[in-house]
């Protein structure tokens, strides 16, 4: 079935956990292929599990299920199929988040992601039209020196990551954790996001802004709890990378129609809307935006601005290729018809 137009209006995905695009299908192909046995009969047995209670439920199986990524053409046949899908959607320019802790734990190593992942990504412009960043995610669950140790292991690939992130179960585990390992990825020159104010409150989001000194919030969902919070991150012009599907499916909130998107834009927030693990949440960004549309009545004039901050809140940086690609795709915006 074809997306409708305002779906796919041209857009940048800012919040996109590659491993979160594993569909059923293609895991089972993947077990095939290394010989790895999953517990479930088949895709439809697979699917049944998806039915979360909060974010912990969905982690156990999202990391369960990396078993089958081992080779890089494990991690490049995963970026490929997430590219083409992205494609349909309206996607021109991706950053990409990956978790390396979670496959070095299994003894895969930062080379064989980093080597898959970056092939599909060199070959994306020219084959789905899409321009790629690359993020790599510290899980928060695991220490600071686990997280140092990772960003030392990187080292060697950095011209082909763009930034580092902060993901995994968020309460019980703040930014400030990790405050060390940020400033030394500053001192690299790496750009600096992280998850807060997901199932967090507010001071989650805070540590994230004046600990870590991240330039960009992923979900922030919280933020409307704090006035002030609010002021700060609309007086900075701090990027939030929402995800509403997923917030409905780990059960953030019960109901999209319950989603306060409109709310944060009316207040002045820069919102963007994302898919975060879209193989288990129901939806690509495309779906996403559709979906607000239904349940929100986000109208095509904020369809449009939401296209528009996607790319104002990209890492799309001064060079002269990504000045063109920015110019580019938000003139394809402003001319976009409904
Ligand atoms: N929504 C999410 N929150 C935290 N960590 C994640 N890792 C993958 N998806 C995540
Ligand atoms: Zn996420």
């Amino acid at each position: 079935m074809s997306l409708a137009p305002l779906a796919r209006i041209p857009k940048a995905e800012l919040h996109l956990h590659i491993e979160g695009t594993l569909e059923p299908e293609l895991a089972f192909e993947l077990a095939a292929r290394n010989g790895v046995t999953l517990p479930y009969a088949d895709t439809e047995a697979l699917r049944q599990a998806y039915l979360f209670d909060d974010l912990q439920s969905f982690l156990d199986l999202y990391y369960a299920l990396m078993a089958v990524l081992l080779t890089e053409d494990d991690f490049a046949d995963l970026a490929d199929a997430y590219l083409a899908r992205a494609a349909e959607q309206g996607v021109r320019h991706a950053e990409i988040f990956f978790d390396p802790q979670a496959h070095m734990a299994r003894g895969v190593g930062m080379g064989t992601v980093v080597e898959g992942l970056t092939r599909a990504l060199a070959r994306s412009e020219e084959r789905h039209g899409i321009s790629t960043k690359l993020i790599m995610c510290f899980l928060r669950d695991q220490s600071a020196e686990s997280a140092m140790e990772t960003l030392r292991a990187a080292e060697p690939y950095l011209d082909r990551i763009v930034g580092v992130g902060l993901d995994s179960a968020e309460v019980g585990n703040p930014a400030s954790k990790f405050r060390e390992v940020y400033a030394a990825a500053g001192e690299l020159g790496l750009r600096k996001v992280a998850h807060a104010g997901e199932e967090g409150d507010p001071s989650y989001v805070w540590e994230a802004l004046d600990v870590l000194g991240v330039e960009r919030v992923d979900h922030g969902l919280r933020s409307m709890e704090d006035p002030k919070l609010v002021e700060r991150l609309v007086r900075d012009r701090v990027p939030l990378t929402l995800c509403p599907l997923s917030n409905v499916r780990l059960r953030t909130i019960d109901v999209l129609e319950d989603h306060p998107l409109r709310a944060m834009m009316d207040a002045g927030l820069l919102c963007t809307v994302n898919s975060d693990d879209p193989a288990y949440f129901g939806g690509y960004v495309g779906d996403t935006f559709h979906a607000v549309h239904e349940a929100l009545g986000i109208d095509p004039e904020r369809v449009r601005q939401l296209a528009r901050n996607s790319f104002e809140a990209s890492f799309l940086d001064g060079s002269e290729e990504d000045e063109a690609r920015r110019a580019r795709y938000l003139a394809e915006v402003d001319a976009y018809e409904f």
